[in-house]
């Protein structure tokens, strides 16, 4: 079986990202699958930078094929932020803490635009790199709503939709998503990149 490994330890991507690989008869692992994590440093200037090194990184010291997503939250009233650092937004990688801190810095202010997005970047050994992006518009609500998702859903709602991501099931979720789409953006490269490797 092929096989592919996820970069990443966010429990909520990993599910997104099954729901993709295991019907193209994928096992997928993650990093929880490890026994030992490679510590890996996101110090990218950007999304696909940062997913490049997640990815790499990996591909490198195991060998294995490997997909990296790296998102975040952009909020134009914040000049952008928290973008790349949306994970560690609050000093830790803590949802509650980090949605608090966006509802802090966001108090008072009604232009509540924000765009949500994924760079998603597959290596496997010597072979070019397949990078995809994303993106999704959106507004922050003055408080959470939905108990479905992760991280920033419960705030990230959707005008067209009437409901913020936390709000979707996560079929819903992934047919509008940043990370869906994106998803789909893969889904017209993978199977030609993968072939263009075969031999
Ligand atoms: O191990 P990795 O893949 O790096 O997992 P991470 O959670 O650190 O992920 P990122 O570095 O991409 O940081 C993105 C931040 O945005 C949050 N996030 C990513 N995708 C999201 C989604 O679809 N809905 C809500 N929040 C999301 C996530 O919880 C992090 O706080
Ligand atoms: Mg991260």
């Amino acid at each position: 079986m092929k096989r592919i490994l996820i970069a990443t330890q966010n429990k909520g991507k990993a599910r997104e990202f099954r729901a993709f690989f295991e019907p193209r008869a994928f096992e997928v692992l993650t990093l929880n699958d490890l026994d030992e994590v490679p510590p890996i440093v996101e110090n990218g200037a950007s999304f696909t930078e940062n997913a490049m090194i997640k990815a790499q990184t990996l591909t490198d010291l195991l060998g294995t094929v490997t997909l990296a997503d790296d998102s975040g939250l952009m909020v134009a009233a914040l000049d952008g932020r928290p973008g790349i650092h949306s994970a560690r937004y609050a000093g830790d990688h803590d949802d509650a803490a980090n949605n608090a801190k966006l509802l802090r810095e966001l108090a008072g202010i009604s232009q509540r635009d924000a765009v949500f997005h994924t760079s998603l970047v597959v290596t496997r050994p010597k072979r070019q790199p397949l990078t995809v992006s994303s993106e999704v518009k959106g507004t922050i609500l003055t408080g959470p709503r939905g108990k479905d998702g992760f991280g920033y859903d419960p705030l990230f709602y959707l005008p067209e939709l009437g409901k913020t991501f936390a709000e979707l099931t996560s079929a819903e979720k992934n047919q509008v998503s940043h990370r869906g789409k994106a998803i789909q953006a893969l889904n017209q490269k993978f199977d030609g990149w993968w072939q263009a490797g075969e031999h």
